[in-house]
């Protein structure tokens, strides 16, 4: 069995590994998440960003947000963002290695997890499905401040849905005899029952659209007597994309890492 050991998880996280420190993560990681969405919404959908392929450059044939991403991914990688474990590049092809000394994280993850990337899925996802709901429809020509934004988004969905490698991990280590005859028996189903909490995803779902009242709501009077409360991104929509996409995704996450767990 690979090495892994005991240690730090992540961004300023304490040294114990442990559920409650790892979920304390995921609701810090909301608020970057609804922070992004709000911060996409300023823009319209302008699709011709990531839709169609307008380079000037006759050797390439990716749209600006693809051509953005590339480059912006190659330069943050450049600085050591893909030697954290909690990050996981969009465009695996092309990532250099840093140039500067590398912060050398302990590793809390089996080696496999480098394996598991499911951001070809999320970039689907994200424009086909989750960006028409919480944009308004149109083209302002600011593509862009919008491949910006849709960075933004991406990362922080990306982050958190991989995230799923860290919460696997944990609930292997706290509890490996239920775990191990699913995995030996590679049974998908039975791991998904085994990691599933469904009263701790419906308190993640109130919580984040309570984030998405508080965080964007309309403030023009400051006498307190809004007549109508109105808010930059729909927070019943914030809800239903962790409960249809976000959590699914990571619990897909979780199974795919858990499946090698033992190899
Ligand atoms: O907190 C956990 O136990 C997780 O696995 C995370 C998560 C989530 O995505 O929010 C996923 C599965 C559980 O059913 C509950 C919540």
């Amino acid at each position: 069995m690979a090495k892994v050991v005991e240690s730090d998880l992540g961004s300023g996280g304490s040294n114990v590994l442990s559920l409650d420190s790892i979920r304390e993560s995921l609701i810090r990681q909301e608020d970057t998440i609804v922070f992004s969405l709000i911060e996409r919404a300023k823009f319209p959908l302008n699709s011709l960003a990531f839709e169609e392929s307008r380079c000037l450059d006759s050797g390439n044939s990716s749209s600006l947000t693809e051509f953005f991403v590339r480059e912006i991914e190659i330069l943050q990688a450049k600085v050591g963002r893909y030697e954290n474990p909690e990050e996981n590049p969009f465009f695996l092809d092309n990532i250099p290695h840093s140039v500067f000394p590398t912060h050398k994280y302990p590793p809390a993850l089996h080696p496999k997890a480098l394996s598991v990337n499911i951001n070809k899925r999320i970039w689907d996802i994200y424009f086909k499905e989750l960006l028409p709901l919480f944009v308004k429809p149109g083209d302002d020509g600011n593509y862009p401040s919008t491949a910006a934004s849709d960075l933004a988004c991406l990362q922080a969905l990306s982050r958190r849905i991989h995230y799923g490698k860290f919460v696997a991990e944990v609930k292997f280590r706290d509890a490996p005899q239920d775990y191990e005859p699913a995995i030996r028996a590679q049974d998908r189903e039975a791991l998904m029952k085994l990691l599933t909490f469904e009263k701790v995803e419906e308190m993640v779902k109130k919580r984040v659209q309570k984030k998405a009242e508080t965080f964007g709501q309309e403030v023009k009077c400051i006498n307190g007597d809004e007549s109508e409360k109105k808010y930059k991104v729909d927070p019943l929509l914030v809800s239903r994309i962790y409960g249809e996409w976000l959590i699914p995704l990571t619990k897909h996450v979780e199974v795919e890492y858990l499946l090698s767990r033992l190899d």
